[in-house]
């Protein structure tokens, strides 16, 4: 078969179309014009869809390009409801498709390949898919959510379809519609109403919560802060770290690393934010929970319980809206009460001095003196407003805390059951001599590159997300009869991808997918088929920032012990929070390091 042949069930092109009601041409096309323009007139642009799960018939028309990249700026399908005898005939039209690449070799087709998903999930409760929850229920209560949701795709494929409640909802781990609905067609999906019913009364309205214009005027304020000299300054890390070092045996007795982690980034994150650290490890080593600065320990004890109710809310889904908790609502009070307080406290500091915000001066271990950065000063300069600033500060933690804490969790689970690879980084890390790491040192450390990428892709911190779409539109695949055709996609449908699936996908990491190995990242560049940040517009802000973060930890620890030992037998079981870390925590062994 000749490359440009795309197969049969697509061929017959043809220059124009005619539509009458008893034959529905299946597949049709347009002229390709010399400079890549393909017009297509019809009378009624239509094609024809049967019948669907969704009840109702659906007369639309698309394009599809079979090399699907080649489309700059696909038409919006624009679809006619069948309401059942009662037809209003759509109006004639003319399509005009850019191909930006244009090849005069490459045939371009309309296509009305029956836009169902080519499989879906066989439910036994069809009306609310109450068995498709219970297997859920099911699996996260034996800590498998994760697991249990790649078994599926390896028995139903990369896209299927199904009903949650009441939401008609497609599961996929395609990267090409991956990268439709958070990049090509970004503009027809939001973020799920179930997630943002579930987090607003948390977090307010952040860029965790908003779409549109509100979520770019979150990213403008936040961006700053990710300037290469605010995540390249390590002394308040160093700082921190001396306070995690204190907390290890020195006899290489058990200790919890992921609770060590989760309170070091407890303690950077609200330094970076605040300007004034909650010292939750300090407190943890001296168990000086009821002292003068209670409020400090409150706020940590509150704002861990109101992160797992927006996990619990999230899970519920529709169900949220019949769900109470005083408790939570009252850690919630709580924790507004303490970030307004230092809100409070830096606006008073402000009207007193009228001065712009303090600076401390702080040594940049790359470039030099420069200022220290605080978050909340540097965004109270962008707004007054109480409301935005705690909210954007809550959104702020949420994104940057247990986010690197997980990762650090997830990667020191596998190096203390790989002595190889721990002997390896030990090996690249003494180029430093002992001294602390600079920024560029750690961002030329390759193997340690590949060790945090591996977690991410193994582990992945934000392991599942779902978008809802917001007007009628199409996936690039999953429909049809081979999954290979378009995949139509009703408004109000929501789409969840599995990042931690996709992941494991032998097609793209190999047969040992499962496993961790560094190694395999050596020449390897995958695109949208590896998204621990997420991509297109919504990517993760603070991907640099938590990258160097976790790299100055593992370097700095490498550093101090010479050994790691896994003092736990049980293999990696999941604790599915907003963020996925190890239900067992990661207990471990270490041994001193000689002074090298
Ligand atoms: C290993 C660490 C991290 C991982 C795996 C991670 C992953 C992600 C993912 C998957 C998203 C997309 C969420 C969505 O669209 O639903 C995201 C968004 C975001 N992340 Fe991260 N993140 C990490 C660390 C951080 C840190 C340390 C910060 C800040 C200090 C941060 C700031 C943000 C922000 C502000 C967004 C929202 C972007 C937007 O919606 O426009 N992240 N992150």
């Amino acid at each position: 078969m000749p490359s440009t042949d795309y197969g049969t069930q697509y061929r017959m092109p043809t220059a124009s179309l005619t539509y009458n009601k008893t034959s529905i041409p299946s597949i049709f096309s347009g002229l390709v014009e010399d400079n890549g323009i393909i017009s297509i007139e019809a009378e009624h642009y239509t094609s024809f869809m049967p019948a669907s799960d969704l009840n109702y018939t659906t007369l639309l028309g698309y394009y599809r390009t079979l090399s699907a990249t080649t489309v700059s700026d696909p038409v919006a399908p624009i679809p006619y409801y069948l309401d059942g005898l009662n037809t209003t005939p759509p109006r004639p039209r003319a399509y005009v498709v850019q191909i930006d690449d244009f090849d005069p070799q490459r045939r371009v087709y309309i296509t009305d390949q029956p836009a169902e998903a080519r499989i879906k999930y066989p439910l036994k409760d069809h009306f609310f898919g109450i068995d498709l929850i219970l297997d859920t229920i099911r699996n996260a209560k034996n800590h498998r959510h994760l697991e249990g949701t790649w078994h599926r795709y390896e028995k139903f494929g990369n896209t299927f379809t199904s009903r949650l409640i009441n939401c008609h909802t497609v599961f996929t781990i395609d990267p090409e519609n991956i990268k439709t609905i958070l990049a090509t067609k970004f503009e027809d999906f939001k973020l799920s109403t179930i997630r943002v019913d579930a987090m607003v009364p948390i977090f307010g309205h952040g860029i965790f919560t908003t779409d549109g214009k509100a979520r770019q005027h979150s990213r403008a304020l936040l961006r700053p802060t990710f300037a290469k000299e605010s995540i390249s300054n390590f002394d308040t890390a160093e700082c921190h770290f001396q306070h995690l070092l204190l907390c290890i045996p020195k006899n290489g007795a058990t200790v919890d690393l992921q609770e060590l982690f989760f309170r070091y980034t407890m303690d950077t994150a609200t330094e970076f934010l605040f300007g004034h650290s909650v010292h939750s490890q300090t407190r943890a080593r001296e168990s000086i929970a009821a002292n003068a600065e209670a409020p400090d320990a409150e706020f940590v004890t509150h704002y861990a319980y109101t992160q797992l109710e927006a996990s619990h809310n999230v899970r519920l889904g529709p169900l949220n809206k019949f769900h109470y908790n005083a408790k939570a609502n009252l850690a919630r009070d709580k924790v507004f009460a303490y970030v307004d307080g230092l809100i409070d406290a830096l606006f008073e500091k402000r009207a007193a001095t009228l001065t712009l915000p303090q600076k401390e001066e702080m040594v940049d271990n790359d470039t030099g003196t420069k200022e220290k950065y605080i978050f909340l000063d540097a965004l109270a300069n962008e707004t007054s407003d109480r409301q935005v600033l705690r909210d954007q500060i809550l959104n702020f933690l949420l994104a940057g805390r247990d986010t690197t804490a997980s990762l650090l969790s997830n990667l020191f689970f596998e190096l203390a059951r790989r002595p190889d690879v721990w002997a390896k980084l030990r090996e690249k890390v003494k180029a430093l001599e002992g001294r602390l790491p600079t920024y560029t040192d750690l961002r030329n450390m390759k193997y340690l590159k590949w060790c945090i990428d591996e977690s991410l892709r193994l582990r992945p911190v934000v392991p599942a997300n779902t978008r809802e779409a917001i007007r009628d539109t199409f996936l690039p695949r999953g429909g049809g009869a081979d999954g290979n055709a378009p995949l139509f996609v009703k408004k109000g449908t929501q789409v969840l991808y599995s990042v931690y699936s996709m992941h494991r996908r032998r097609d793209f990491f190999g047969d040992n997918s499962e496993e961790f190995r560094p190694e395999r990242w050596e020449g390897l560049q995958p695109r949208w088929e590896y998204l621990p940040f997420n991509g297109g517009p919504r990517i993760c802000l603070g991907q640099q920032f938590a990258l160097t973060e976790a790299s100055f930890v593992v370097v700095r620890l490498l550093q101090e012990f010479a050994g790691i030992e896994a003092r736990d037998e049980e293999p990696w079981m999941e604790l599915y929070t907003l963020v996925v870390c190890s239900k067992n925590g990661v207990q471990v062994g270490l041994a001193r390091a000689e002074r090298e």
